[in-house]
């Protein structure tokens, strides 16, 4: 953190909505110095199993969360950015969020969070559900499978599949589970577009989520006539979305006297347009320019690189108009499963004596490229890109009784590189140029993981010059919504930072990853393109399995009731 300003200085909050925590960083509108940070956690985190305040015990792959955790963001964070930044709050002048995406909930006419109702608290379809829930996928297949049947204009501009992860799943799969509380929710928004509601009063929706999470493409959602195919029932569920579409880095409003309140800044500052943690983090990496792919690596990681031309790309998240920034055409693709596969490993199969990131990194790092004979599939967490399949899961193969801890902790890093180049191939081959790779995000810190990603995409990897990626590329986007800048692009050369070109690809190293990376393309197809499917007949036969077990549960527990 650098110093706190001089008089006359203004400043931005942005504060950046993450899986776990909310984080909120003080930023000087003239040259983007980090004055303050403060991190607030969520109280229920991940809700993956049981509700708060009780109710059905949730399926497998549910992930919710509880708004009142956002709140709490505004209300802890915030004044504790400011207090730790030293600046005076009658200086900032504006504030901008981020969030995880699709990250939405069902709210009431007036925003209240349908959880919030008492008689649907203990009802698990009115939580918000968390990007990573990923129980809506026979509901994305059907969704699929009869955009393809019609000829749906908008598909290719999904890469050909609408992800489980994304909102028109993750509605119908609302309407078929509960239709009550389908019924009950005026609007389904998400939560980076709620958040905002909640600081400036007025309901918006920015460009990109309702681009790249919802289906709005040239001006228009979906017809009524193919919602309804999908189902009667569903043909009103874009009047649930619809709202005031605003372009990024424009104002949503004004901060009400309420969350001047929560917060300690100023009643009246700007509040930027909602907006997406990947998406804002191009503009802190000075990495506007089409042709940089810029990879925010954490639990996830997302891909997002602006083209001129729109193009569609099999299997890529999507492809929008402004979607990264305005006068663009902005690409995104990920990967749901990175930090966690190798928190996995860390946490479940590592033995105790070498069981840190640390230990396994230096370990790994001490071995030429292919010395442990493995190759794994990155899909612990599904397949976002490019097959878009929350069922896949992971492999590894090559295992014998020499295979060492680190050996597999090195697969596993490489693993997901793979899925990386997959991407960039797939974004090549359609004709969208990326020619180098900047990376933010906390996986920044390990060398070992960056130098495998520049030597597996044979490409130069730069590094975004801030910790904080998202917090400050949301303070930027606040800094052009309160005027300070004229445009994204000015605001992003005098705040945002980036190391140039930090990690080179070895050519041998190259050359060695090259034959590697061969085989992981063998397995990739053999296994998420429909020649061997047990990965998704194990699933449907743990699924089965799991229900039988929660029914055998229920009916021992009204036994002994
Ligand atoms: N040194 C490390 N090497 C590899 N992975 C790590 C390391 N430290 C943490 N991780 C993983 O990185 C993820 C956290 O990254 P971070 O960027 O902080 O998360 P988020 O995506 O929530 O912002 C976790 O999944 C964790 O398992
Ligand atoms: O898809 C996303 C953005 O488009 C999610 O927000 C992202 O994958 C979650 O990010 P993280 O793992 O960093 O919390």
């Amino acid at each position: 953190m650098s110093g706190v300003g001089e008089v006359g200085d203004r400043y931005v909050v942005g504060v950046d909505y993450g899986t776990l925590s909310g984080r909120a960083l003080v930023v000087r509108v003239r040259d983007g110095a980090e004055l303050g940070t403060a991190v607030h956690e969520y109280r229920n985190a991940v809700i993956e199993s049981a509700l708060p305040d009780g109710g059905p015990s949730l399926p497998p792959d549910w992930a919710l969360q509880d708004p009142q955790d956002y709140r709490d963001v505004l209300r802890h964070a915030v004044p504790a950015a400011v207090a730790a930044a030293g600046v005076d709050p009658r200086d900032v002048v504006g504030i901008g969020i981020d969030f995880t995406a699709c990250t939405i909930l069902p709210t009431l006419a007036d925003g209240t969070p349908l959880c919030e109702v008492p008689e649907l608290r203990q009802r698990p379809h009115a939580w918000v559900k968390l990007w990573k829930h990923h129980a809506a996928q026979p509901h994305a297949d059907r969704i699929n499978a009869l955009a393809h049947e019609r000829g749906e204009p908008w598909i290719g501009r999904y890469g050909g599949k609408i992800s489980a992860e994304w909102q028109f799943a993750k509605g119908l799969q609302l309407l078929e589970e509960d239709p009550e509380v389908y019924r009950r929710a005026d609007r389904f928004i998400e939560a980076a577009d709620w958040i905002v509601w909640q600081l400036c009063g007025i309901e918006t929706r920015n460009v990109c989520t309702a681009g790249y999470k919802g289906i709005m493409q040239d001006g228009k959602y979906p017809s009524t006539d193919y919602l309804t195919a999908l189902n009667p029932d569903f043909g009103d569920f874009v009047t649930k979305l619809d709202g005031p579409l605003m372009p990024l880095a424009d104002k949503a409003g004004e901060l009400t006297a309420a969350a001047a309140a929560w917060t300690g800044l100023p009643q009246g500052i700007a509040v930027a347009v909602g907006n997406v943690d990947a998406h804002v983090t191009a503009a802190s990496a000075q990495a506007l320019a089409p042709g940089r792919l810029v990879a925010i690596m954490g639990t996830s990681t997302c891909h997002v690189v602006n083209g001129a031309q729109p193009a569609e790309v099999a299997g890529m998240c999507g492809v929008v108009e402004g979607g990264i920034s305005a006068g663009a055409w902005g690409y995104e693709a990920g990967q749901s499963g990175v930090g966690d596969i190798f928190g996995w490993f860390v946490k479940h199969a590592a033995p105790a004596e070498v069981a840190s990131h640390e230990r396994l990194t230096e370990l790994a790092a001490a071995q030429p490229v292919g010395a442990h004979g493995l190759v794994a599939l990155d899909w612990w967490n599904g397949n976002r890109s490019l097959l878009v399949n929350h069922d896949l899961s992971g492999m590894i193969v090559g295992l014998t009784l020499a295979t060492r801890p680190e050996d597999v902790y090195r697969a596993l890093l490489e693993a997901t590189a793979y899925g990386t180049r997959m991407i960039i191939e797939a974004f090549v081959e359609a004709g969208v140029p990326v020619n180098d790779l900047v990376i933010a995000g906390g996986l920044t810190s390990n060398t070992l993981l960056m130098q495998i990603y520049a030597d597996v995409t044979n490409r130069p990897l730069s590094i975004i010059g801030s910790a904080q990626g998202p917090a400050l590329g949301s303070a930027i986007h606040a800094a052009v919504a309160a005027g300070e800048y004229s445009s994204i692009h000015e605001a992003s050369q005098a705040m945002g930072r980036i190391s140039e070109a930090v990690y080179r690809p070895d050519p041998d190293r190259v050359r060695a990853y090259d034959a590697l990376y061969a085989e992981y393309r063998t397995l990739h197809d053999h296994f998420g393109r429909g020649t061997n499917d047990v990965m998704l007949r194990l699933r449907a036969i743990r699924n089965a399995a799991a229900g039988s077990a929660a029914s055998t549960n229920e009916t021992a527990s009204e036994e002994v009731a």
